[in-house]
């Protein structure tokens, strides 16, 4: 079958400006796909481009085995798309809104904009300009879920969200991938990703850095490992490991930070009468940062 989205080579400059460099990329029917880098990245050109909002400098982009060009009509059809910037008329009230893009989309039971606005804490009766940037985030989420369409792509779509909505939109994420549906999410927040991602994308600066699971990324990531030992902990044994960094110690604990596979580290301390083990979970976070930071670890397999 077809992917979701395909992307060969794609590049987009704005007159002498980078947005967008040779961005090869392939997304699976089915799964959701964390899209994420810092402010200025190239998420929003790459969005653009898939709904034919602008147009390439080079390369293709195929979306549902479609042109975004030639096909624009069929593709706003089956997408559901949330910008950066959403905005809608302000003088409407959140009901007529989402009654008139239901209407633009060919019609959508009212019972199922009332359910999805109900999930999210949004009231129907309010006008659009009088609502917070939260409430009309909520406006934006029900627009793109409402038609339960075969793709969605959601440019920052938590933006503005409490921490109790974002876990109701997550909760529509999940429910799209069961239903088969793909979901393609920008964000420049790891830990929100990596709660719903199959696979994320990194770029910075307008190219790819790294496309992985979200359980690969976790083992490339760096976690802090606590060891207590029935004697004076052997720092020095610890220091000259591949991986191990920061190793600290008081007494018989020792803490460390260890990336990449643990084995070398579990073997070490086996050799010692081991009396108590703390891992903390991987911070993704940091390996995210630090893929910002100096793209470190640029994976050139992503790009075949
Ligand atoms: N219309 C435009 N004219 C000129 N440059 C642009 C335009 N739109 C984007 N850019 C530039 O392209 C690059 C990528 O921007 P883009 O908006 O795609 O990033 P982003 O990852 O979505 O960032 P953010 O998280 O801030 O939305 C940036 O350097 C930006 O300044």
């Amino acid at each position: 079958m077809d992917k979701a989205i395909q992307l060969e080579k794609l590049a987009k400059t704005y007159g002498r400006r980078r947005g967008l460099v040779d961005l090869t990329l392939d997304v699976e029917r089915g799964e959701v796909f964390g899209y994420l880098g810092p402010n200025g990245a190239g998420k929003s050109t790459t969005i653009r481009l898939l709904l034919d909002l602008i147009r390439p400098s080079g390369g293709r982009a195929t979306v549902l085995g479609l042109d975004p060009r030639g096909d624009a009509v069929e593709l706003h059809r089956r997408i559901g798309y949330l910008a950066g910037d959403f905005t809608v008329d302000g003088r409407q009230t959140v009901r007529e809104c989402l009654t008139f893009l239901a209407a633009l989309r060919g019609g959508v039971p009212e019972r199922r904009i009332d359910a999805l606005a109900e999930r999210l804490g949004l009231e129907p009766a309010p006008r659009i300009r009088s609502l917070s940037k939260g409430n009309r985030q909520k406006v934006g989420l029900v627009q793109a879920f409402m038609h339960q369409p075969e793709l969605l792509i959601l440019d920052e779509p938590t933006s503005g969200l409490d921490p109790l909505v974002q876990h109701v939109f997550l909760d529509l994420v999940r429910e799209a991938r069961a239903d088969g549906r793909t979901v393609f999410m920008s964000s420049h927040v790891m830990s929100e990703v990596q709660a719903v991602a199959d696979r994320v994308a990194i770029i910075r600066e307008g190219r790819l850095v790294t496309v992985d699971t979200v359980a690969a990324l976790r083992e490339r990531a760096v976690r802090t490992v606590e060891l207590h030992f029935d004697g004076p902990a052997p720092a020095e044994e610890f220091r000259r490991l591949p991986g191990v960094t920061e190793v600290e110690v008081d007494g018989s604990r020792l803490r460390c930070r260890i990336a990449g596979s643990p084995d070398a580290l579990v073997k070490t301390a086996a050799r010692y009468t081991v009396t108590g083990l703390l891992c903390e979970e991987p911070d993704l976070e940091e390996l995210f940062f630090t893929y910002y930071r100096n793209g470190a670890g640029h994976d050139d397999r992503v790009a075949a």
